[in-house]
């Protein structure tokens, strides 16, 4: 379970997260959307590590394991997909080979393309992004604009996965600015003016 308990985080003088909390369930699939720079990006790079917050607290079980594609995802730009998968799979040794390829032959990636990263097309790298966000059975999973780039095929790919996910139980966040076609949420929520709020 993650909980994100009283977030802020201001950039000089800019203030992007005034007041941020939030809790998710087990197999719980939320939306969380929001204009451009409206602070989506900085919230996910709070909960993961890469940023630290002003003030508040994250919280996650003993247990949970996160996932996150953000931004444009970084890869070593001369190795093939392949070898990056590997090279990311040993920092938590945790690389599962066989559901790995199977997740790349869904998204219609060769695992055996001996093209290099640097020469992927922009939605072929945002596939290899969000493969490496769940191929190692990571339970919270947050996918920022995951779509983009992403043709008509692969956003249906892309919806297949986000069902095989919630039958597996895994939480996933996705921040995007529009609406994704096919996806249905369990909860969505609106980052305006710093704060996040309900939808519904
Ligand atoms: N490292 C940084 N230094 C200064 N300002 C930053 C930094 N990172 C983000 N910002 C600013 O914080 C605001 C929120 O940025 P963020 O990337 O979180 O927005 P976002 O909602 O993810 O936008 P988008 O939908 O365009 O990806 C923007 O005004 C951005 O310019």
């Amino acid at each position: 379970m993650l909980k994100v308990s009283h977030v802020k985080k201001s950039f000089k003088k800019l203030a992007v997260l005034k007041d941020i909390s939030l809790e998710t369930q087990d197999g719980e699939l939320i939306h969380i959307s929001g204009v451009n720079g409206c602070g989506k990006s900085t919230l996910f790079k709070i909960i993961v590590g890469i940023l630290k917050a002003d003030s508040g607290e994250i919280h996650t079980d003993k247990d949970d394991y996160l996932g996150a594609l953000i931004e444009n995802p970084g890869f070593i730009e001369y190795e093939t997909a392949w070898d990056n998968l590997i090279f990311l799979g040993h920092f938590n040794h945790r690389f599962q080979p066989e559901k790995t390829r199977d997740l790349l032959k869904a998204f219609d990636l060769d695992p055996d393309n001996p093209q290099a990263v640097g020469n992927y097309s922009v939605g072929m790298r945002q596939k290899l992004g969000i493969t490496q966000a769940v191929m190692e059975d990571q339970n919270i999973i947050l996918l920022d604009e995951p779509t983009r780039g992403i043709d008509k095929e692969g956003v249906q790919q892309f919806v297949n996965l986000l069902e095989q996910l919630r039958r597996e139980n895994k939480t996933v966040i996705v921040a995007s600015h529009d609406e994704i076609p096919g996806l249905v949420y369990d909860r969505r929520l609106r980052m305006k003016d710093g704060i996040l709020l309900d939808e519904e």
